[in-house]
């Protein structure tokens, strides 16, 4: 073994082959250096060799069963190599296969001594042990009634065998109730006993995991939550999402996937995605907070239909996105924001928010300015207008997106260049219109046509915002930024004789959860929360050069 300037090197056996296994500072690699005759063709990977970098292994071990440790495919024949290398170390890595899935491949390494074995073993763990953004110990919450019920069942398969692997120490809690996890954290959990959280579930058991960790934090810190200009202390302990629930928008918008081996390695190797989070007020009192979608109208009426049949598991939201289409229903009310600055783009720029986004880069280091400059602006009582817009009208959907909202169901999402870290929200405000308009809109959220291209949807970036529901004795008689009734899918109009639209109101689906409020002040705190995630990767980025 060879050791200069802190690269090791050492000629080893894998497979039957004689490689050359080097470990960089932060880059491990192997090349074969002898091609046996069989293989004179050779892959391109036994060529150029494989590199994989520290920060993505997993672990490495000693490979202590013989059967591992001797070429699989012969293992009893005399004149091995295994015989010459008895001795061998198995290193775990993260391998990128499609679509942003990562999975744990293994390595086996022979040698002849059981010294370099061992030293290799130990210069690995060093390099590992320097990895201080690593979780030790996390604290697991479990669903087990989300989405299909799977969820105890894709943890104790799929995910803690990795976290095993990895020597991550685990307090693992199955839920009793809905509520369980949010009140364990918020009143009991012992947080400095942990580096993060894991909820095992869908969009709204981390929303669980959202409001009972920061609600603690600001406990802990004296903050108010009800005052809707509060500056909110941001959480230290990361969050780590394994999807196993219904929609999973969350790990879907920030994985580009919503697979939990791969959500497994994200925490594994202390990945960190800083988050937005809106805080939802009603009157000066603190409703909820939302990471994804806060949707009235038509989202909003998905979700309160789609409680009674929660027994049909993710399938309850066709089943009621189907109806809620059918029903057609808009809603009066005041929409007012307050604009987002020019230099975090607009939802229509088709600048997708992706690993490193620079946009949300440059939104943190310019966050703390920012911020008192945003202060000085909105603090006189009689100036808190200044710089809002205000559109009244009739409304299919209010939807704000603070991350794209990508899901299986929507690969691109609600607002497909929607920020995970930028400070703002995409207000998308859908109007009436015929059914045929809104089902051309619904499509466009499943292929690539812009589905902010109508001229009842208009979008926003927006840092603030306001709902009202029209009061009935106020309501406007006719809404004047009505468009001519365009063609309809129409029979189904007997639907709408019962339906009386200055009185009707929706409610707002703020992450899966309903809100008993439909008048709300909305803020979005920047950057709150972090996550064991590192947003969806650009595809380059999976080869490594060395
Ligand atoms: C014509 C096909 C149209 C497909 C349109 C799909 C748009 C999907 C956008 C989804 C945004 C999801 C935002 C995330 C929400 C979640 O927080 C939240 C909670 O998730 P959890 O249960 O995992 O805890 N999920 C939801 O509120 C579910 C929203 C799902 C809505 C599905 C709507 C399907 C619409 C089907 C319309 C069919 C029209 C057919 C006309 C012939
Ligand atoms: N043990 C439990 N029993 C019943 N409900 C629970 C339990 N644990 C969590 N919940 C609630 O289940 C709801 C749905 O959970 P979620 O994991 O988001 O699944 P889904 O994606 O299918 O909606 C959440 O509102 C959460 O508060
Ligand atoms: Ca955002």
């Amino acid at each position: 073994m060879e050791n200069q300037d802190k690269i090791i090197c050492s000629e080893l056996f894998q497979k039957q082959r004689k490689v050359e296994v080097v470990l960089y500072p932060a880059v491990l690699a192997w090349k074969e250096i002898e091609k046996s005759s069989k293989r004179s063709s050779g892959t391109s990977e036994s060529e150029h060799g494989q590199t994989v970098k520290v920060c993505e292994i997993v672990a490495v071990h000693k490979t202590e069963d013989e059967a591992d440790a001797q070429p699989r495919s012969h293992p009893k024949r005399i004149n091995q190599p295994s015989q010459q290398y008895p001795h061998a170390f198995t290193v775990s890595y993260v391998r990128r296969t499609r679509q942003h899935l990562w999975r744990c491949a293994d390595v086996t390494f022979h040698c002849a001594d059981q010294q370099i074995c061992e030293q290799w073993v130990q210069v690995i763990n060093e390099q590992l042990s320097l990895l201080t953004n690593r979780p030790k110990n996390l604290l697991v919450y479990i669903n087990p009634y989300g989405g299909k019920r799977r969820g105890e069942r894709i943890y104790e398969q799929k995910v803690a065998p990795v976290f095993r692997q990895a020597g991550i120490f685990t307090d693992v809690i199955v839920t009793e109730r809905a509520n369980h996890a949010r009140d364990h954290l918020k009143m009991e959990a012992n947080l400095d006993d942990y580096d993060g959280v894991v909820c095992v579930g869908g969009d709204g058991m981390f929303s669980e995991i959202l409001h009972g960790l920061v609600t603690r934090i600001q406990t802990d810190h004296g903050v108010d939550q009800n005052q809707p200009d509060a500056e909110l202390v941001p959480c230290s302990l990361r969050i780590g999402i394994i999807p196993a629930g219904s929609t999973d928008c969350i790990c879907f918008a920030t994985q580009g996937t919503n697979d939990p081996v791969t959500s497994a390695l994200h925490i594994v190797v202390g990945d960190s995605q800083p988050m937005d989070v809106c805080s939802v007020h009603h009157n000066g009192v603190f409703l909820k907070y939302s990471v994804s979608l806060l949707g009235y109208g038509f989202y909003g009426d998905v979700l309160t239909d789609s409680e009674r049949n929660r027994w049909l598991g993710p399938a309850r939201y066709d089943l009621s996105g189907f109806k809620t289409f059918l029903s057609h229903n808009y809603y009066g009310g005041t929409v007012s924001f307050l604009p987002a600055d020019d230099n975090v783009g607009h939802p229509r720029d088709k600048l997708q928010c992706r690993s490193g986004c620079r946009i949300c880069q440059h939104k943190h280091s310019s966050k703390d300015e920012h911020d008192e400059a945003s202060e000085e602006k909105e603090k006189p009582a009689e100036d808190s207008d200044r710089g809002w817009n205000v559109i009244h009208g009739k409304f299919i959907a209010i939807n704000s997106a603070s991350m794209s909202c990508a899901c299986p169901r929507s690969p691109k999402g609600l607002s497909p260049s929607a920020h995970l870290a930028d400070g703002t929200t995409d207000l998308i405000l859908v109007r009436k219109c015929s059914r045929l308009d809104f089902f051309r809109h619904l499509l466009r959220h499943t292929n690539n046509d812009d589905q902010f291209d109508h001229w009842f949807v208009e979008v926003h970036r927006v840092r603030k915002f306001r709902f009202e529901p029209w009061h009935p004795d106020l309501a406007p008689l006719e809404d004047a930024s009505e468009h001519p009734e365009s063609p309809d899918l129409s029979p189904i109009s007997s639907l709408q004789e019962t339906y009386d639209d200055r009185t009707a109101e929706s409610s707002w689906n703020c992450d899966g959860e309903i809100l008993h409020h439909t008048a709300i002040q909305v803020s979005v705190q920047c950057q709150l929360i972090r996550l064991f995630a590192r947003g969806i990767e650009e595809q380059q980025d999976a080869e490594v050069a060395v």
